[in-house]
């Protein structure tokens, strides 16, 4: 089966020097939703203009359905872009720039006003459709972006952090319109962020990037559940992450000496045994007891070794929810959020010490 859209080994090296994406590998299948996801400058925009045709290619080629376009220019690209400040003319009706790429390629009027007349009742523009845009809201101009976008029947959509200019309650029903409007469609989005919980929600796979690479691409559950790098560990989620050796290794097990003390994770492929790794654990995976009362043998055998010693120095319930900060014997601080039937307030006070558990296939050990 062929891809929508491929990167191979894409770099971009800017005039002054700058080296702005390395190496960037990826593959888009039809009716994909693509999110490049990383901290400010690690590359997302570059990519997305590369990709656009706005901004060259250093090296590497970019190839869609199969076609390579390295030297195509933007408008002879099956591609659209939207900006996130929608970059509307003011002084023309909704209509008109909804309208106006069909108009500049010279399309018939009478096609070009179908499409149009198409497009707006889609992304319901319709009643708006005569005004200008700057009497228009965030909402309101957004869509009419999308609209712009879309009335040219792109292959892939581009979208460059198109929610950033919204406050959140819009951003998030705007989220739900932009994901179904993509699955109707089927058309390929790829989509700039440097909001986690957007990447999360809307994507179908996220492409992490830190400094000009790719650390890990992956749908967002295995990016939580099975960071591969130390940077996505970090980056992603709320992730206790200790440092240590690999002292045995079998199957997809791998137990870490750290200092303090062995525990046993799920390996990720080609980590051997004696080399310096890093053990992840997920806040959601883990469990406190307290420790009066508690058998630490029992749970040490329930959860195969896996249990930590802590002293509670914060806790806080809000709502049903306690919130407890718990300190670790190397000075890290982890926070724990559960139910207060599980954690009730008066069983774990500051200063209460604690036991924390995980299950080995809860946590992963990559290399360090
Ligand atoms: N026109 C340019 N000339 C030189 N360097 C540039 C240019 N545009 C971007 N850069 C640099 O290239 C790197 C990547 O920038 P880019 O805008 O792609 O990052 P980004 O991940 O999109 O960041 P942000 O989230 O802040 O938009 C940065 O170091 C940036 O300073």
């Amino acid at each position: 089966m062929g891809y929508d859209l491929e990167l191979i080994k894409v770099g971009k090296v800017y005039d002054n020097g700058t080296p702005a994406v390395i190496d960037f590998d990826l593959a888009v299948s039809k009716g994909e939703f693509i999110a490049f996801l990383g901290p400010s400058g690690c590359g997302k925009t570059t990519t997305l203009r590369m990709i656009a045709g706005f901004e060259t290619i250093t090296s590497g080629d970019i190839l869609i359905r199969g076609r390579r376009i390295n030297e195509l220019p933007p408008e002879r690209r099956p591609t659209s872009m939207i900006f996130q400040n929608y970059a509307l003319f003011p002084h023309m009706s909704v209509r008109r720039n909804v309208g106006y790429g069909l108009e500049v390629k010279g399309m018939p009027r009478a096609e070009r006003e179908a499409r149009v007349e198409r497009i707006l009742e889609t992304l319901d523009l319709t009643a708006i459709a005569d005004q200008k845009p700057d009497r228009l809201s965030g909402g309101q101009r957004q869509r009419i972006a999308l609209a712009r976008g879309l009335v040219v029947e792109p292959e892939i959509l581009l979208l460059d952090e198109p929610l950033g200019a919204l406050d959140a309650n819009l951003r998030k029903a705007i989220q739900n319109e932009l994901k179904i409007l993509q699955k109707t469609l089927g058309i390929t989005f790829v989509f700039v962020t440097h909001a986690q919980s957007e990447a999360l929600a809307l994507s179908d796979r996220i492409v992490v990037m830190n400094q000009g690479r790719v650390e890990q691409i992956s749908p967002p559950h295995v990016l939580y559940r099975r960071p591969q790098t130390p940077f996505v560990a970090q980056f992603i989620g709320r992730n206790t992450i200790l440092d240590g050796i690999v002292r045995e290794r079998a199957g997809e097990r791998a137990v870490v000496e750290t200092p303090l003390g062995r525990f046993t994770g799920h390996a990720v492929n080609g980590l051997a045994a004696e080399t310096r790794a890093k053990l992840v654990v997920p806040g959601e995976a883990l469990d406190a007891h307290r420790i009066d009362g508690a058998d630490r043998e029992a749970i040490a055998a329930r959860y195969s070794g896996n249990v930590l010693t802590g002293a509670v120095s914060r806790s806080e319930v809000v709502g049903h929810l306690a919130h407890l900060t718990i300190d670790l014997a190397n000075g890290m601080s982890i926070l724990l959020e559960g139910h207060v039937d599980k954690y009730p307030r008066d069983a774990f006070r500051p200063q209460s010490q604690v036991l924390l558990s995980w299950s080995p296939d809860e946590a992963t050990v990559i290399a360090a």
